[in-house]
Parts: C-alpha cells; sequence; structure tokens
C-alpha cells in the first residue's frame, strides 16, 4: 500500500510536470502590459503576420452554420433521439459545437464571468501575485507561446487545477477579486456534471456503454484556462491562441463577451465562430478521439485579435483515460490507436506543442 500509494504521488508529480505547457517568456512584464495598452507599434516577439495569413478564412459571402446541440431537446424523450443524432454529427464532421440551453445555473455563469473580468482589469502587479512559474502549468501570465516558443501570443491567461479539489494549489487561485474563487468552484462543479450528461448522450450516439465512456472521465483532472485578448490596432500581425489542437479529453468554453475570434479548422480552410448569447462551445479533444477510436474528431482552432474590443474566455478541459492508459474503447471495431500509458502521452503531447507536431498522430496504426 505504501508503495502504491509513494507510486501515485510520483504519477502525479509526473504528471504535472508533463502537463506543462511550453511557457518560455511566461512572465507578463511591465513592457508587455504597455504593449497590450497601447497596441500602436507591435514588438517582434508578438509580430507573426505570415502565420495570421497562413490559411484560407471563409468570409461572408459563403454560408456556413457550425453545429448547434440544443441540450432541452436531448432531454426531452421526444426529440432525444433526432438531437444525439445531431450531436454525434457534429462530433465526427466538426469535432466542436455550440450547445444551447445547457441548464448551468444562470447566476453560477454571471458569476464567473463577472469575476473573470474584475480579475484581468487589475493592475499587472496584482494579477502577478498568482504570476506562474518557470516551466509549471499554473498561474498567471503568457501560456500558449506555440511552437518553439520563438513568439507570444496576443494574450494573457491564468490557468488553474480545479478538479480534483485536493490537487488544487491555492496558492495560485486569486484572492482578488475575492468573487473568483467561489465563482470558479461553483462553475467548475457545473462543468464536471455537464460533462457527464453531455457524454451520456455520445456513449448513445456511438453506441458504447454510457459506463464505457462516463467511467474514462469520472474522477479524472479538470483544468481551467482563463484567457484575456486585448484589442489590437494590428490584428492581421498577432495570434490570440497560435493554431493548435486541445490534447485532453472535452473542452467547454465560456465566452465572458460578445467578441467573436475563435476560428475552427476544417478541409484546411478556418472557419470564425459567432459566439450565440448564452450558448457554451464544446470540442472534442485528442484523447477523446483515441477513445471514440476517431469517430470523434479533435479539429484544430486559432484564436484572432480584434482591432476594437477585448475579448475574454473560461475554458474548461476534461481530463480522461481508460486504467491508466489512453486507447480507444471496445466495441468501436480494430484499434486504429495503439494504446499509451495516461503520463507517456502527457508528456508525448507536450512535446508535441513545443515541437509544432501533432503527438496523436504517431499512435496511429497504419493499415497496410
Ligand atoms: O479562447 C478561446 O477562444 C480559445 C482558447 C483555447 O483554444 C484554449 O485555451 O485551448
Ligand atoms: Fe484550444
Amino acid at each position: 500500500m505504501v508503495y502504491a500509494a509513494a507510486k501515485k504521488a510520483t504519477d502525479d508529480a509526473e504528471a504535472a510536470a508533463a502537463l506543462a505547457w511550453p511557457t518560455v517568456g511566461a512572465e507578463i512584464t511591465d513592457a508587455a502590459a504597455a504593449t497590450f495598452a497601447d497596441s500602436t507599434v507591435i514588438p517582434d516577439r508578438y509580430a507573426r503576420p505570415d502565420e495570421v495569413r497562413d490559411g484560407v478564412v471563409v468570409g461572408d459571402d459563403e454560408s456556413y452554420e457550425l453545429p448547434l446541440v440544443d441540450m432541452a431537446r436531448l432531454l426531452d424523450s421526444e426529440s432525444s433521439e433526432a438531437e444525439t443524432a445531431k450531436l454525434g454529427s457534429a462530433c465526427r464532421d466538426w469535432g466542436f459545437f455550440q450547445l444551447t440551453n445547457h441548464g448551468v445555473d444562470e447566476s453560477v455563469v454571471q458569476d464567473m464571468k463577472d469575476s473573470t473580468m474584475q480579475f484581468f482589469r487589475l493592475p499587472l502587479d496584482k494579477k502577478k501575485a498568482v504570476a506562474t512559474r518557470a516551466g509549471g502549468l499554473e498561474g498567471f501570465g503568457h501560456h500558449f507561446a506555440g511552437a518553439s516558443c520563438a513568439k507570444l501570443d496576443w494574450a494573457e491567461s491564468l490557468i488553474l487545477l480545479t478538479q480534483q479539489k485536493e490537487q488544487r494549489s491555492m496558492e495560485f487561485w486569486p484572492a482578488d477579486p475575492a468573487t473568483l474563487r467561489p465563482s470558479l468552484d461553483r462553475y467548475s462543479l457545473e462543468m464536471s456534471r455537464l460533462t457527464s450528461r453531455l457524454l451520456g448522450f455520445m456513449a448513445s450516439d456511438l453506441g458504447v456503454e454510457r459506463e464505457a465512456l462516463a467511467g474514462a472521465f469520472r474522477g479524472k483532472r479538470q483544468s481551467v484556462a482563463l484567457h484575456h485578448y486585448p484589442p489590437c490596432r494590428h490584428p492581421d500581425k498577432v495570434l490570440g491562441i497560435t493554431p493548435h489542437h486541445d490534447g485532453l479529453g472535452l473542452t467547454l468554453l465560456l465566452h465572458v463577451n460578445d467578441t467573436p475570434g475563435l476560428q475552427v479548422r476544417r478541409g484546411g480552410r478556418w472557419f470564425p465562430l459567432d459566439p450565440l448569447p448564452g450558448a457554451l462551445v464544446v470540442n472534442v479533444g485528442d484523447i477523446l478521439q483515441v477513445l471514440t477510436n476517431g469517430r470523434y474528431r479533435s479539429a484544430e482552432h486559432r484564436v484572432l485579435a480584434d482591432a476594437e474590443r477585448g475579448r475574454a474566455t473560461v475554458v474548461v478541459f476534461q481530463d480522461t483515460c481508460v486504467a491508466g492508459t489512453v486507447r480507444p474503447l471496445p466495441g468501436l471495431g480494430e484499434a486504429r490507436y495503439r494504446a499509451i500509458e495516461y503520463v507517456e502521452y502527457l508528456k508525448g503531447n507536450y512535446r508535441g506543442l513545443a515541437e509544432g507536431t501533432r503527438f496523436v498522430d504517431s499512435l496511429e496504426i497504419s493499415v497496410a
């Protein structure tokens, strides 16, 4: 038992280390804050016009709609089957959808939004009370520096482990504004509940045991990123977030205000997502892609800056694995991905992020 406990502690530490994102230049300096406040001149560290131009953006001349899924219709026995099919095709074709009527208490959502805005409005030295540490996952700073970390994203972020509760490092949880801790505590719990609910419908769509999918997420880690993307006078020169795939299970994103910026890649082109008031954006992560044996896809996405308005989001990442490994669930045909230990997966995913490659691709079993 003692050995098991010690082993668990090592695994957790290893997992935490493996989870560290590429955080070179993670600290937000006074110079960075001044650049964000007046974006007349874009320093080299942020300038990446070629990357912004990389890939066609689908414009107003082409009508398209990112999928909408209605939780009220999923829960209503009359419409559940049809809406579950819609959920399934959203996860297969796009890997992204907006979830309406999600049922999360409005006051919990509003408190989360208010606390997020209040935190980002604080002067830099106050925010730095919870500054990230070199190589660490949690805290306030530049978090998503992308491949080689040569460039920085046009964003400031606060990342926290929120579940399980005993994994929380409260020293990174801001005491100011005082509402943030209780708001996030409630919001985090609501997101866990919503995730289990969604997984039930995903299991029906996939034709796997409800428990097989729900069990793979239960008790696993949840982390949260609060992002703030300041307005930028040169939105054609900077990226709010580098193009990436989410490496974990399921992501649930709340728009704190209605500024657009998120774009989803499909068929090689970028599709801007128009945030629907009151909806949450849900997307499939790489591990869920593996769990579903490739039936659901994890889509690449990025964030552009807005010339006029700031943008803020609250992003919840639900982690998952099956008995300590990342592998397809049984009952979904011949495995298209090789199984890998969860901790090894996290390390590989981290390396991939730093190198600008996608680790999950290396798990694919090629068919002769
Ligand atoms: O803020 C957004 O719209 C996207 C954030 C995101 O993709 C992430 O944190 O992984
Ligand atoms: Fe993401």
